[in-house]
């Protein structure tokens, strides 16, 4: 057996890897991360991707960088027979090339690159911990993007999308049904989420207990942050998180500090206990009482069955294609061949999911509809259907909310694809790799 060194850009690490068996043709180079045949055209990008993160070098010699040749072996190694023909990460980019290759056009190659990189985190600050570690982060070169995007915003004219500012600059306004005007989201000055500059990909550390064993902060996808700031929470607010686990958004809306009642949903028993855990390492006893915190684990489409028109604000966050997960996890992946029946079928629970969360919402209430994926029929079909099916059933008009505020705020942290017509999308960018987020507001008029 030879082992060669091997630089994976899906990975990008170096690798020691046995070397195809009974080859005697020059062999394409293989992951031994994920077990992906990388062709030169990727290793370049992962190489440029490794270029551009000069903080992280890991190519240790230029040998590193050259192609994997095969030698003659007599012996039939074991890992090709228990390496699957075809790998569902290997799938979902075929899948991804062909549907947003058409979608995206010109912008598909840079969000693909990025796709399969390394994302980036933000850390949401904890507000309940007893926390000396926010002068570590600002010394590490870290910024709260969320203060930061509001000063900036509260430092310009009047925006373009023709809202009205609020006094600290933030503006909003509406389209679809009847295009008017909305009171200003006002964010709270209380949810604080750090992110490295554009650039950087400096890693956090892991989050350390204080003194009272509650953690100091939690890392997510700081765009994920994005649905819960939509959500607009304001003091004295019921809120509902029907696919809450494992909890990241669940615990950035109780960073704010306004809401009085918080329900967390999530059909799945295994994560809901990780949502539990979740909570309890974040969250002081006694603010998880029953009087200010409901956990469930029901199905979300049935919700309407059991609460209607209830609360203000509700959070749908569905189970959705995982673009990023999908791309570099085998384990557990939706593109699997034997998950087929299940992939197909996620725009018909992601509507039943919506629609629900509709239902659940007071008149007047408002919604926020997200997913981690860049697939337009989980994203803007989604919310069209349930639109219509919310008039046609139930007799429920709905408004959709412009979010180009937030994406005003924002534009300097995130990119946003551009020209949506429904709802905003936080693209995969290599300087700033979060996403991808789609969001969606909604606000119940009947
Ligand atoms: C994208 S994840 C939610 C992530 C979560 N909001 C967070 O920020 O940590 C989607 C969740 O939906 C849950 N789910 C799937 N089907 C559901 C259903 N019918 N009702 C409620 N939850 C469901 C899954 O178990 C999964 O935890």
């Amino acid at each position: 057996m030879f082992h060669r060194r091997l630089l994976c850009p899906i990975r990008r690490r170096v690798v020691l890897r046995k070397t195809q068996p009974n080859e005697n043709v020059r062999a394409e180079p293989f992951c031994g991360g994920c077990g992906r045949k990388v062709g030169r055209k990727t290793l370049l990008h992962g190489v440029m991707a490794l270029f551009l993160e000069t903080s992280r070098v890991l190519v240790r010699s230029v040998k590193d960088l050259r192609p994997l040749t095969a030698k003659r072996h007599r012996v039939k190694g074991k890992w090709a027979a228990t390496l699957p023909k075809h790998p569902p990460t290997r799938l979902a980019l075929q899948h991804f090339d062909a549907t947003y290759g058409a979608q995206l056009g010109p912008l598909w190659p840079s969000v693909r690159v990025a796709l399969l990189s390394e994302r980036k985190y933000g850390a949401l600050f904890n507000n309940f911990s007893h926390n000396p570690h926010l002068e570590e982060l600002v010394a590490q070169g870290c910024r709260d993007f969320i203060s930061d995007g509001a000063a900036e915003a509260s430092s310009q004219p009047d925006s373009e999308c023709g809202a009205e500012p609020d006094s600290s600059g933030v503006s909003t306004a509406t389209a679809g049904v009847g295009s008017q005007q909305q009171p200003p989201p006002r964010l709270s000055p209380n949810i604080k989420c750090f992110v490295f500059p554009r650039g950087d990909v400096t890693r956090f550390k892991p989050a350390r207990p204080d003194k009272f064993g509650l953690l100091t902060y939690y890392l997510m996808d700081a765009a994920s942050v994005l649905p819960c700031l939509a959500l607009d929470v304001q003091k004295s607010h019921t809120v509902l998180d029907l696919c809450a686990a494992p909890g990241g958004k669940s615990l950035a809306l109780l960073q704010t500090q306004s809401v009085r009642f918080l329900c967390v949903n999530d059909s799945s028993a295994s994560r809901t206990s990780r949502l539990k855990r979740v909570l309890h390492s974040y969250v002081p006893k006694e603010l998880l009482t029953d009087d200010q915190l409901r956990v469930t684990s029901l199905d979300g489409t049935m919700w309407g069955e059991v609460e209607r028109n209830s609360f203000d604000r509700v959070l749908v966050d569905v189970p959705c294609t995982t673009d990023r997960h999908s791309l570099m996890e085998d384990d557990n992946n939706i593109f699997s061949r034997s998950r087929v029946g299940e992939r197909r079928s996620l725009p018909q629970l992601q509507v039943e999911l919506l629609l629900a969360g509709i239902l659940a919402a007071c008149p007047g209430g408002e919604i926020v509809y997200s997913t981690c994926t860049l697939s337009l029929n989980q994203n803007l079909g989604v919310v069209e259907q349930a639109i219509q099916l919310a008039e046609e059933n139930h007799g429920i008009q709905l408004q959709v909310v412009s979010l180009q505020p937030l994406v005003q705020m924002f534009a300097n942290t995130f990119h946003f694809a551009p020209d949506l017509h429904l709802g905003e999308m936080v693209i995969p960018h290599l300087a700033a790799n979060f996403g991808p987020i789609y969001l969606c507001k909604l606000r119940r008029v009947t």
